[in-house]
């Protein structure tokens, strides 16, 4: 097995957690832990998720104090403009300086039925506006039960790539729905396993060379106690975490994964 050469991501979907004056002070708090902690900025790529209305706090404070964190949404609308009440267009996030954006995530696929035709349109929209797509795909329990901890991922991550340019700039979130604020991870062998699978799928619809640079995350109750584990794994590039991602020291520890013992 080679070195891994992609750059770990960290990503923190706040989901609608923190006011835009919140969301100020977290990030500047979990920069100056990282500070404090002299983390050598650039080993591992950190990217917030803050909900829309803090975007532009947040955006104003990373260039004004060049604090070194990527800006993702979570979520975009598939039409750039337009009679569309209550969405947001991915030129605008663009706009923003948001790097990425989520697409897909299990919340929004049980409440807004978002299908897996949906996220496709969602991700050529993100790539057309520049926007590197956070593809979420992941089996509820009853999925796992009835066909195990792959089938339903491979199946929305075929639908979603469909159509997409060979170069195009993607990362995958392997997030089983029963390890989603449950406090119940999935194993690093399992999280392993399907994240492999997935890569065979980039490379089967996009390419042996998007397969190589494409970054897969684990997401479902990622603590600091458990992302070492994961990060070990050959496969897990990363980690979409939601409710650590909230606590300053929980996801600057979760950040400084190589620090662990055995990474
Ligand atoms: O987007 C993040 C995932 O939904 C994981 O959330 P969680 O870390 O609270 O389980």
């Amino acid at each position: 097995m080679g070195v891994k050469t992609r750059t770990p991501l960290i990503a923190g979907n706040w989901k609608m957690n923190l006011d835009h004056l919140q969301a100020v002070a977290f990030v500047q708090k979990l920069h100056w832990t990282l500070k404090d902690a002299k983390h050598e900025d650039g080993s591992v790529e950190v990217a917030v998720f803050p909900p829309f209305t803090d975007i532009r706090s947040v955006q104003t404070l990373i260039d004004a104090d060049k604090i070194p964190f990527a800006l993702g949404a979570q979520d975009l609308s598939a039409h750039d403009s337009g009679a569309y009440t209550g969405e947001v267009s991915g030129a605008f996030l663009a706009k923003l300086d948001a790097k990425y954006v989520i697409i897909g995530h299990s919340e929004r696929r049980e409440y807004h039925s978002e299908s897996d035709e949906v996220v496709a349109a969602k991700t050529k929209a993100a790539l057309k506006h520049g926007l590197s797509p956070v593809i979420c795909v992941g089996e509820t329990a009853e999925d796992l039960e009835k066909f195990g901890a792959s089938a339903v991922p491979v199946g929305q991550l075929e639908v979603a790539l469909q159509g997409l340019p060979k170069d195009a700039d993607i990362v995958v979130a392997y997030e089983p729905v029963w390890a989603i604020g449950s406090g119940q991870a999935a194993t690093p062998q399992q999280a392993q396993d399907v994240c492999a699978t997935l890569r065979t799928v980039v490379a089967k619809v996009l390419g042996d060379d998007a397969a190589a640079r494409t970054r897969i995350l684990y997401g479902g109750s990622v603590k600091a106690a458990n992302i070492a584990s994961f990060m070990r794994e050959p496969d897990v590039d990363g980690a979409l975490v939601g409710g650590a991602s909230l606590v300053v020291d929980e996801f600057a520890a979760i950040i400084r994964f190589e620090k662990h013992v055995g990474v």
